[in-house]
């Protein structure tokens, strides 16, 4: 029986006000989509409204790029949140602008977020996210205690671990959970955005981070689900969980239940695999009748079991014309 398919991740903007190593690289050159082919407010509901939700759509994450650098950022969580058929809304952002703008969102109806956090130095996060001067390490970590502070639940935090970079820091991550009902995930480090990067270092096994914590405190199965690919686990007692995204070492292709749609109205079947892009924006914007949109992504609904990544035995992947920042993650 084929997943159902009612996860759609949307990428609100391709720029960042970061330039993670793994993710976009400082001195990369991008080629930013222009403000005028974003999706505006009315498209990306109109998308939701007569594509997405009667496909059976009903969950749905912001993303970008930096999604708190979308303008009308409030807006959009306020019309998304207030679909009656909305089940879930969250949001993956790196919290460099949330202090400010958190207490806004969860008034406009967002309940949950998804934050990255690399490290916990703030020099080793500096040369992580890139820039120069004062970390903005104090930013993100102002950002995150707003959030939680606000009320955002689950409060979860994105690890990517980059052997040689970070991964000295990883139990003192597990250990935030102790105290802190935060969920802390590790997520394999994937060769897209940074080749030269991965090439030198690749990935760390999640279950090597697993022997680690398990050695030191012991691990359990959590309940705590979210929607999307991590196994999650408890030290024992603790308020939160630590989640493990496994793409490298693990298949989670076989419960794939999502879609991505770019800043830019690109919907993408399968991240890892650029088969089957189909430009929603340029079908909106020449009046292609709604019915017609749908069918096309209902077809691709249809063959998405046949596009799923399925390289992932060779350890590598392919080249890919956008980059994670790009699609979302
Ligand atoms: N290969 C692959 N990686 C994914 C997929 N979805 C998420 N990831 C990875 O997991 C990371 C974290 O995802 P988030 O944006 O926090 O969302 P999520 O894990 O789906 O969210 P929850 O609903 O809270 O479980 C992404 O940046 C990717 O690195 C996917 O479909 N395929
Ligand atoms: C592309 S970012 C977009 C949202 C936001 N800017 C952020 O960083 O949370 C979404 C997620 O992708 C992850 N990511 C980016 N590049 C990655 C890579 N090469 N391998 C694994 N995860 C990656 C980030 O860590 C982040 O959790
Ligand atoms: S991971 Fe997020 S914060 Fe880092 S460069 Fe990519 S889009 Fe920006
Ligand atoms: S790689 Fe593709 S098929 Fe696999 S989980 Fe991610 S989006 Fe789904």
């Amino acid at each position: 029986m084929p997943n159902r398919i009612d996860y759609l991740r949307i990428s609100l903007i391709d720029r960042c006000n970061f330039r993670c190593q793994y993710c976009m690289p400082e001195g990369e050159d991008l080629a930013y989509v222009r403000q005028q082919d974003w999706l505006t407010l009315d498209e990306l509901l109109t998308l939701l409204k007569a594509v997405f939700i009667p496909l059976g759509f009903t969950r749905f994450r912001l993303t970008g790029g930096e999604p708190l650098l979308r303008p009308d950022v409030v807006e959009i969580v306020r019309a998304i949140a207030a679909l009656p058929e909305t089940a879930d809304l969250a949001m993956t952002t790196n919290a460099f602008l949330l202090a400010d703008k958190a207490a806004a969102l969860y008034q406009a109806g967002l309940r949950r977020i998804n934050i990255s956090l690399d490290s916990l130095d703030p020099t080793i996060f500096q040369q992580i996210v890139g820039g120069r001067g004062r970390s903005r390490w104090y930013e993100v970590w102002q950002g995150i205690q707003t959030a939680h502070r606000v009320g955002f639940a689950p409060l979860k935090l994105n690890v990517v671990v980059i052997p040689g970079v970070n991964d000295h820091e990883v139990m003192e991550l597990a250990a935030l959970t102790l105290e802190r009902e935060w969920h802390v995930r590790f997520i394999e480090f994937m060769p897209i955005g940074n080749g030269a990067l991965f090439g030198e270092k690749g990935w760390i096994d999640s279950e090597a981070i697993r022997q680690q914590i398990r050695d030191r405190w012991g691990l359990v199965d959590a309940a705590v689900r979210g929607n999307g690919p991590a196994d999650v686990f408890q030290i024992p007692g603790a308020k939160g969980t630590v989640g493990f995204i496994s793409q490298m070492s693990e298949c989670f292709c076989d419960r794939c239940n999502r879609m991505r749609l770019s800043a830019d109205g690109w919907l993408r079947p399968c991240l890892l695999n650029e088969i089957g892009q189909v430009n929603l924006r340029s079908l909106l914007r020449t009046g292609t009748p709604m019915t017609e949109i749908r069918d096309r992504v209902a077809h691709l609904v249809d063959i998405k079991p046949e596009i799923n990544y399925k390289q992932r035995e060779s350890g590598t992947l392919g080249t890919y014309s956008r980059t994670m920042s790009q699609i979302g993650g």
